[in-house]
């Protein structure tokens, strides 16, 4: 890792986080702004793909600029000095939030609130032609009920093209067949966060990586709005047809953030505007995508033994 001190202007006041690639410290900015400053493991940096995606994310979080898109101030992006400088949520992550709540369980609104603004860094992010493909709590920041969406490591631009990854959880099932991903690939993860923040569960279980897969691949959530009856209509059918198991059924990030705008009230509800929706060939809603056992599929590969983690990124 690189030592904080000696990053020219940068003041290190305590450790706030740490992840499997990297460090992240309160620090104070050479402004003697508060930041957060995020620093590679050394093992980070001599891994040529771990500092790759490092050096990704500090490029990205630079070039990219959205009110719910983490901010990010400076950075370096590659060697012993590399770094990344970007606004501190006190609060950290949102899955940190979670687990403080009684059944992991944000009040209705708040919950809605925070995905109008991830599905809206998303609408920004599929126009800017990138596909964000690890959208989930552990990388949502909210401060003030308001959230950002950090974490753009594995953030690619479809023209440039880019390694497929994601997590279990959140993961697509293209991405399991391990087919490309796309910006419906994010899409579906935006769903899955829908369930689990309206809900207090995630739609799709399992205790081992294949049974998460096979739950994917072949499994259907009950409807949202028996789950959670304060949901719209509108917003419950979008989460449903954003879980479908085929990319080219799920609506596009801006239809879901449309219809979750008018639940939060921040826009007038428009029920005769038709719905921007992905580019589809056939609308089959949840058409079942090919049975795929845990042998045949061609999805990342599971790890092994007790240290499989569904929260953690495939590659
Ligand atoms: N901007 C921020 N403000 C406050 N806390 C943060 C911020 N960014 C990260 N953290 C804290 O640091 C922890 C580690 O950050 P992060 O998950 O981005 O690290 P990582 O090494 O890139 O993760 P990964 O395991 O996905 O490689 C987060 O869980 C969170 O607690």
């Amino acid at each position: 890792m690189s030592d904080p001190q000696s990053i020219p202007g940068y003041t290190l006041l305590r450790p706030v986080g740490r992840g499997n690639t990297s460090q992240v410290y309160l620090a104070s900015d050479p402004d003697g702004q508060r930041v957060a400053l995020k620093l590679p493991h050394d093992s980070t940096l001599q891994h040529q793909e771990a500092a790759e995606r490092f050096g990704n994310e500090v490029r990205l979080t630079l070039q990219l600029r959205h009110p719910h898109l983490v901010r990010g101030y400076a950075g370096m992006p590659f060697g012993t000095q590399a770094f990344l400088s970007m606004r501190y949520y006190p609060g950290g992550a949102l899955d940190e939030q979670l687990v403080d709540l009684p059944e992991r369980r944000l009040p209705t609104m708040e919950a809605a609130r925070i995905l109008t603004d991830v599905a809206s860094a998303l609408v920004y992010l599929h126009e800017a032609g990138a596909v964000h493909q690890d959208v989930k709590p552990q990388n949502v920041y909210v401060d003030g009920g308001r959230a950002a969406l950090g974490d753009l490591g594995s953030t690619y631009f479809t023209s440039q093209g880019g390694k497929v990854s994601g997590s279990p959880y959140y993961m697509a099932p293209e991405i399991y067949h391990g087919e490309s991903s796309s910006s419906a690939s994010d899409v579906y993860s935006l769903g899955i966060m829908m369930y689990e923040l309206l809900t207090g569960a995630r739609p799709f279980q399992g205790s081992t990586y294949e049974e998460l897969m096979v739950s994917h691949l072949t499994r259907f959530p009950q409807p949202l709005s028996h789950l959670n009856p304060e949901i719209p209509r509108s917003v419950a059918r979008l989460a449903e047809q954003a879980l479908a198991k085929r990319a080219a059924d799920r609506p596009a990030a801006a239809a879901l953030h449309q219809a979750l705008q008018a639940f939060i009230g921040e826009t007038p509800p428009e029920p005769e505007a038709p719905m921007p929706a992905a580019p589809s060939k056939a609308m089959g809603r949840h058409a079942p995508a090919p049975p795929r056992t845990p042998e045949n599929a061609k999805g990342p590969a599971a790890p092994e033994g007790r240290s499989w983690n569904p929260f953690k990124r495939r590659k």
